[in-house]
């Protein structure tokens, strides 16, 4: 901006330059000027794009990580499409910003650079253009309010439309199967939300960029001013006229650079707020430091646990508990409840995803607080009815590790699909039947003291629930393990050790199973492998 402006005045210079020699002069200082000019511009470029990669790589991991640290009840009211939002759309914006920051910074100085020119040319013009400076922000900060509404609204639809992005492709099969739904996704649903954000980022960006225009004008109106008013009677006259003519020539485009990149700017601090709200929506959680071993387990114990849920669109609420509940080392119980009489919920809460709304947690006796949760956490593996299943183990890769987890793969029918090679699977692309027992492979290769299955053998075939029931379940009880089991499956009843009723977020029953131990088990163990 600088080497521009006294290029600015290196020209005016030779023009008015009275001598060969004085212009041979001026011409080294120009040839000089200009190539510093270049290199600078050239340097700011570079180093600004780099600063707009490294701020998208800073924020996605300044989000990522506010996201792992957060409560989880927390981010499950939040809702993956506002991450999503936050992390793809709202911080591409901000990076783009300083993409921009190189125009803004180099244009305003030359604008600033110019005015500074004219003073030294002629005072009163410089008094003039202050007076149109002042009536150019009054009128841009007026449109910047207005234009800054449409803008948020926007970023608000914008995060619903995410979301519709995902039933885009989570839904595909139902869209296809019925016309009408597709079209009424397609038309009013993705449509609508589509044209929400068309509209008001639209509205908003147009303000902007006829606020421009308005500023445009202003220099016109300036230029007028000066040209056919106040230089009239200047002493030097046609100096100063040249003077001016060049300047004004010279900071036009610079000026106009400079007011349609700045809404830029503003559609960045828009999608900064956003970011911001998200993470303050996220707190991190008081769990503690982060623990990765397991402790000791011999007994887990809810007393008078609750937790509610309270549903906005219909002003009601779900309350789970007060639940008393004890869980023995080695202990097998099935958890069982018509749907929706909250047992995943209890589920989350024995786990320590929930925070107890009242009563405790106990392990072996002391209970569990906020400091010492995350540990806490690291007895259990679940695998629940929405599981995930990661491509890797993410446990450090051994030689050990892939004989044990293939060894496993192989008991449970898996070997001629999927292999576990480097400590990662080979393939993802299995049925959903076949992904649960990789997820079980999975636990098994964690080793926890407690397990916890949700619905685990809804997706398996008759042949490898009884195999689930029969052979897997007791052999981890033989383990030492205490397994907590979520299921529909009325004819296996009689194989747990206890079975726990739940109704409408109460437990109506608790009874000790008394069976046989031969009609527990009728194979031979599957999984000799020890993991
Ligand atoms: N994330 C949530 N936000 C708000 N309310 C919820 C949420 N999850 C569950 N609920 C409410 O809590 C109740 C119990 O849900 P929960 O998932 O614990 O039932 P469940 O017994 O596991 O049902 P199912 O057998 O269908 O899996 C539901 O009726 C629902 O109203």
């Amino acid at each position: 901006g600088v080497f521009s402006v006294l290029l600015v005045a290196q020209i005016n210079a030779a023009l008015t330059a009275d001598t060969g020699a004085a212009r041979a002069a001026l011409a080294w200082t120009f040839g000089g000027v200009a190539v510093l000019a270049m290199l600078s511009q050239m340097g700011a470029s570079v180093l600004f794009e780099r600063l707009s990669q490294s701020a998208h790589a800073v924020l996605r991991r300044y989000i990522s990580q506010h996201v792992v640290a957060a409560d989880f009840r927390r981010l499950e009211e939040l809702g993956g499409p506002k991450v999503h939002s936050a992390l793809s759309e709202h911080s591409t914006r901000v990076a783009e910003f300083f993409v921009s920051v190189p125009a803004i910074l180099t244009n305003a100085i030359i604008v600033v650079g110019c005015l500074v020119y004219m003073a030294w040319l002629s005072w009163q013009v410089f008094l003039a253009a202050l007076v149109v400076i002042g009536l150019g922000s009054l009128g841009y900060h007026l449109a910047h309010l207005r234009a800054i509404r449409h803008l948020d609204t926007a970023s608000r639809e914008q995060d619903r439309l995410f979301d519709h992005f995902r039933s885009l492709v989570d839904g595909a099969k139902e869209l296809r199967l019925n016309g009408r739904k597709r079209e009424r996704f397609s038309q009013e649903v993705l449509g609508d939300s589509i044209e929400t954000v068309r509209r008001e980022r639209a509205r908003g960006m147009s303000i902007f960029v006829a606020s421009a225009s308005w500023g445009n004008f202003l220099i016109y109106a300036f230029i007028g001013l000066v040209l056919f008013m106040l230089v009239g009677d200047v002493p030097e006259r046609t100096r100063v006229m040249t003077g001016f003519a060049l300047v004004f020539v010279y900071m036009v485009t610079p000026l106009e650079t400079l007011l349609l990149n700045l809404p830029r700017a503003n559609l960045a601090r828009v999608s900064a707020a956003r970011i911001d709200e998200i993470t303050q929506n996220l707190p991190a959680t008081d769990d503690g430091p982060s623990a990765t071993r397991a402790p000791a387990l011999s007994r887990v114990t809810l007393e008078g646990v609750r937790h509610r849920y309270y549903h906005e669109a219909s002003d009601d609420m779900f309350t789970l508990g007060p639940i008393d509940l004890t869980f023995e080392t080695g202990q097998l119980t099935f958890l069982v409840g018509g749907n929706g009489s909250g047992k995943t919920t209890l589920a989350k809460l024995l786990l320590g995803l929930y925070r107890p709304e009242e009563g405790r947690v106990l392990l072996n006796g002391e209970r569990v607080d906020d400091a010492s949760r995350d540990r806490y956490r690291q007895c259990f593996s679940a695998i629940f009815s929405d599981f995930h299943l990661f491509d890797r183990l993410l446990d450090v890769p051994s030689a050990e590790l892939d004989t044990t987890g293939n060894a496993l793969i192989e008991k449970l029918h898996l070997k001629h699909k999927v292999q576990m090679r480097d400590g990662a699977f080979t393939t993802r692309a299995l049925s959903q039947g076949q992904r649960k027992r990789l997820a079980l492979v999975v636990a098994y290769l964690e080793d926890r003291p407690f397990l916890v299955f949700d619905e685990w053998a809804a997706d398996q075939d008759p042949v490898f629930k009884d195999v689930f029931y029969r052979e897997l379940l007791p052999e981890l009880k033989a383990q030492g393990k205490t397994v907590l089991v979520i299921t529909h499956d009325d004819r296996y009843f009689p194989l747990a050790d206890r079975l726990v009723r739940m109704d409408n977020g109460q437990i109506v029953s608790c009874e000790q199973v008394c069976v046989a131990p031969e009609t527990r088990s009728r194979h031979a163990p599957l999984l000799a492998v020890a993991p």
